[in-house]
């Protein structure tokens, strides 16, 4: 008895020490070496481990990074010439749009919470968290970590309106939110919701490194870049463009060939040209 005591004692001891050591790695992110040769997705890999931790990241986020890493691997890991034409399409339609949304989840929400905040400020645009595994706990703790990173009113929380056609939890929108918005920007997820979005005529912006995913395939404006890259760099864009006239963010989104974009992606990742 005595001994099976002791020996759950040293389990739970090992347990703990070993979970300590993980927060201890997590959150000293900066000790990971600048020029070490993956430090963009050791660092990657790191926000994901601290959103978990923090309750923000879904531990299904941690597979959903897996993919996209290994996507951005095969793409050099840097912004391709098709992909940053594309985050300027992205910002002009932004600028155009009357209300624009950006939907954040888990993963997002533990990788760019201050670029998103930077990106809803330079173009405008609400920031809504919308989730697949939707806990009202999950929903709380990203909007609160949004607020920290300088947001000021975060949607999401009402949910007070339904995407038709879509039978699990990301359907719950905000009626004043993704509901009534004309263009979103959709990172990360599934296809299905990229699907029905489009049923209801909203322009869709997908932000996902895997080109052959449905929701890159449906989207107006398919970004096969990683979310670290292509957030600011859409920020830069909307930035130079702010100036711009009506007419001249119509004519750079209708030069702009989708079909080439993500054929020019897949033959990246293909290929390697
Ligand atoms: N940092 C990142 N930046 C951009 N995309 C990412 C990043 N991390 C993961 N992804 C992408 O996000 C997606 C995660 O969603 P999920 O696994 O649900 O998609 P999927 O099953 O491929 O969906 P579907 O084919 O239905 O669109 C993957 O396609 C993955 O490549
Ligand atoms: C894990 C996630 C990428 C996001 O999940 P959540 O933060 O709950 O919207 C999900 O869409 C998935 O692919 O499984
Ligand atoms: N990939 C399954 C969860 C989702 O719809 O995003």
């Amino acid at each position: 008895m005595q001994i099976g005591l002791l020996f759950i004692d040293a389990l739970e001891y090992s347990i703990v020490s070993e979970y300590d050591t993980v927060s201890a790695d997590v959150q000293h992110e900066e000790e990971i070496p600048e020029d070490h040769p993956r430090y963009q997705d050791l660092i990657t890999r790191h926000r994901i481990e601290n959103g978990v931790e923090k309750g923000i990241t879904h531990l299904q986020g941690m597979h959903a990074e897996g993919r996209g890493s290994a996507f951005d691997y095969l793409l050099g890991e840097e912004t391709i010439p098709s992909a940053d034409a594309a985050e300027r399409v992205a910002a002009a339609h932004l600028l155009l749009a009357e209300q624009p949304v950006l939907s954040i989840n888990g993963n997002v929400a533990a990788l760019v919470p201050g670029e998103m905040v930077a990106l809803a400020d330079a173009v405008d645009a609400d920031l809504e968290v919308n989730l697949f595994n939707r806990t009202p706990e999950r929903i709380e703790a990203i909007a609160e970590h949004l607020r920290e990173h300088g947001a000021e009113d975060v949607k999401g929380l009402t949910a007070d309106a339904r995407i038709p056609n879509l039978d699990h939890q990301r359907a719950k929108v905000d009626a004043d939110g993704i509901y009534a918005a004309d263009v979103v920007v959709v990172p990360l997820e599934d296809g299905d919701r990229a699907e029905a979005l489009q049923e209801m005529e909203k322009t869709e912006i997908v932000i996902d490194l895997n080109p052959l995913s449905r929701s890159p395939q449906v989207a107006e404006v398919p970004i096969v870049d990683n979310i670290i890259r292509a957030v600011p760099n859409m920020t830069v864009h909307a930035e130079e463009l702010a100036t711009a006239s009506e007419d001249e963010l119509r004519a750079i989104i209708e030069e702009f060939d989708r079909e080439r974009a993500l054929e020019a992606a897949e033959e990246r990742i293909r290929n390697g040209v």
